[in-house]
């Protein structure tokens, strides 16, 4: 921890927060002296699968770095192969009800306060970014990726029925018929195919430039009034969040009838053994 500390230090960095587990940091926050921009990185081992602690450990992290007066932030991975494995599938699996609301009631929030965030957001996607994971991803107004990695939410294929709040954050990135397309066909995009139809905005080759395109971007806001575009941001995206800010408990109502339907159950638990069992061969 120390030796970290003084790393960053030496960089020009501020350590702002850290949001703990009982066994490891699930978020890092660092902010530039010189730029302002924090940097919010998911810290998850192995594959910074979003559980509950996790997903309020990002919405906190993101409340406190708007608090701070960040000029911007960057959503990145300390996980070189994966950006995020998307939801933790651990938790839809059979899940006793209090948990249940508080973890889907936490997604809807963590996904509220990403996508409406006053600063300027981007993701430097320096691995593979799934089903949540891209729609982190495309909460955040910029995307920049590294080569080699995959994108996209792939529901469909295992008995998913995409919620409307998770469609819009497509909509927001692509045009209405990719986005049909690629949720009914359950699409996974590599590096190259999610820069041809613009669900990212530019490919790096480390994460150092992927980092340095993300700020370069939030930099180009430096002329405009932070309150203008704040709430510019917020009306031009209001209409995609309105489910989840008028009726959250109707999203989270057919959302749980869903998640513990015998129907989707099974598919999960075929989907979970599948997973696991490319680990054992
Ligand atoms: C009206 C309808 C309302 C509601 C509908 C309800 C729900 C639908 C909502 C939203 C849509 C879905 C959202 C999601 O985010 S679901 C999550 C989907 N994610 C995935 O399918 C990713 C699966 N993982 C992978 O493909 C690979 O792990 C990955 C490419 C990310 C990395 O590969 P790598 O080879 O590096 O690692 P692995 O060996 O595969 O994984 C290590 C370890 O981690 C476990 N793992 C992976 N992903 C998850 C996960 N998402 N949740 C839990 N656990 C995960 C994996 O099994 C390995 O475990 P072990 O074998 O024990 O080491």
């Amino acid at each position: 921890m120390l030796r970290s500390q003084t790393k960053l230090f030496a960089l020009g960095k501020r350590q702002l927060c850290r949001s703990m587990s009982k066994s490891c940091d699930l978020t890092l926050v660092e902010v530039d002296d010189k730029t302002g921009i924090a940097t919010l990185t998911m810290n998850k081992p192995p594959v910074n699968s979003c559980n509950l602690e996790m997903m309020r450990a990002l919405k906190d992290s993101m409340k406190q770095i708007e608090g701070n007066k960040s000029r911007g932030i960057i959503l990145t991975s300390s996980n070189n192969k994966v950006f995020s494995s998307g939801l933790d599938l651990n938790e839809l699996r059979n899940p006793e009800q209090e948990r249940l609301v508080a973890f889907w009631k936490e997604l809807q929030e963590m996904w509220l306060t990403l996508y409406l965030s006053n600063l300027p957001t981007a993701a430097a996607i320096n691995g593979h970014a799934l089903a949540v994971g891209c729609v982190m991803a495309s909460a955040c107004e910029y995307r920049v990726m590294l080569p080699g990695f995959t994108i996209g939410i792939h529901a469909t294929k295992f008995g998913y029925v995409v919620p409307p709040f998770i469609v819009n954050s497509y909509l927001s990135v692509l045009p209405r018929p990719v986005v049909e397309r690629a949720l009914l066909q359950g699409k996974i995009f590599s590096t190259d195919e999610a820069q041809q139809i613009n669900l990212i905005d530019e490919v790096a080759n480390s994460k150092e430039e992927a980092l340095s395109k993300c700020a370069s971007f939030i930099g180009s806001f430096a002329e405009a009034n932070p309150v203008a575009r704040a709430l510019t941001k917020r009306q031009l995206r209001a209409e995609f969040a309105r489910t989840l800010l008028d009726e959250p408990e109707a999203e989270l109502k057919e959302s749980l009838e869903y998640i513990t339907s015998p129907l989707f159950q099974d598919s999960l638990d075929a989907y979970l053994a599948k997973l696991k069992s490319k680990n054992k061969k």
